[in-house]
């Protein structure tokens, strides 16, 4: 059997560290940003939609592809234009998270697989996995690593931030929280290989 962990967090709360954990203890991960952006090729049913509703602005006009970067500052302030578009992208991506992860359980080629989702529960992506592990920071401290790591003032650090569910939404789901608040990385590796050995080796699925 296949244990299938969704992993999600806020911005910055240390999701990509821990992935890179769970991928060196042999999971195999299931990026859902990745899949998101490739329901936008020409052969998706969600290629037309979105042009329909959002424009030809957002073509590009040489390959006709859409061009991601100017469809992020439309929807990124408007959360009526995000749901538009979520509306389009999330039945499709959930369509094809869900292959992925079944490809996985045929072959039996990973005992762990990991879906990283920002909106694993916004998304309804939840019904997909055993377990929800959340990783988290408190909001000031996603704020400062925003500020230093992009280069942002403190505004639109904070903007990001407030863009996204609030931790306790996600908490509310969660089998394991994963607090990355230490300044040494070691201890979150630590609790991640404890609660990963727990899972491959107490688990009655397997
Ligand atoms: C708006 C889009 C086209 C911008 O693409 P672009 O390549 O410029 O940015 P990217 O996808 O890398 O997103 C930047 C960051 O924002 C996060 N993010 C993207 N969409 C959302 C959302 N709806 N809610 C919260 N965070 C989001 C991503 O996880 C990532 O950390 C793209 O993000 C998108 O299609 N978003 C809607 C689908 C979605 O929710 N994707 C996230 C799946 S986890
Ligand atoms: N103990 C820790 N564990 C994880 N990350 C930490 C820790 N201490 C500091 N950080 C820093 O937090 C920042 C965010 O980490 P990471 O990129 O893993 O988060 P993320 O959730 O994937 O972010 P985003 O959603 O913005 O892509 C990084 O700059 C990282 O160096």
């Amino acid at each position: 059997m296949t244990i299938k962990i969704g992993l999600t967090g806020g911005i910055a709360s240390g999701k990509s560290t821990v992935l890179g954990y769970l991928k060196e203890l042999g999971a195999k991960i299931v990026d859902a940003d990745k899949v998101a952006h490739s329901v936008y090729a020409k052969d998706k049913a969600s290629y037309f939609k979105i042009i329909q509703v959002f424009g030809n602005d957002i073509v590009n006009k040489n390959d006709q592809s859409i061009d991601r970067s100017k469809l992020g500052p439309i929807v990124f302030s408007d959360p009526s234009q995000m749901k538009k578009l979520t509306d389009i992208v999330y039945p499709e991506m959930k369509q094809l998270i869900k292959e992925e992860i079944a490809q996985v359980e045929q072959t039996q080629s990973h005992k762990v697989v990991v879906l990283e989702a920002a909106v694993l529960i916004e998304a309804g992506l939840l019904d997909l996995v055993d377990k929800v592990w959340v990783t988290m920071v408190p909001k000031e401290v996603a704020i400062d690593r925003i500020m230093k790591r992009n280069n942002l003032s403190i505004e639109e650090a904070t903007k990001r931030v407030n863009f996204q569910s609030p931790n306790e939404e996600r908490t509310k789901h969660a089998d394991f929280v994963v607090d990355t608040n230490y300044p040494d990385f070691n201890i979150t590796k630590n609790k991640v290989i404890e609660e990963f050995n727990k899972l491959l080796y107490n688990n009655s699925k397997l």
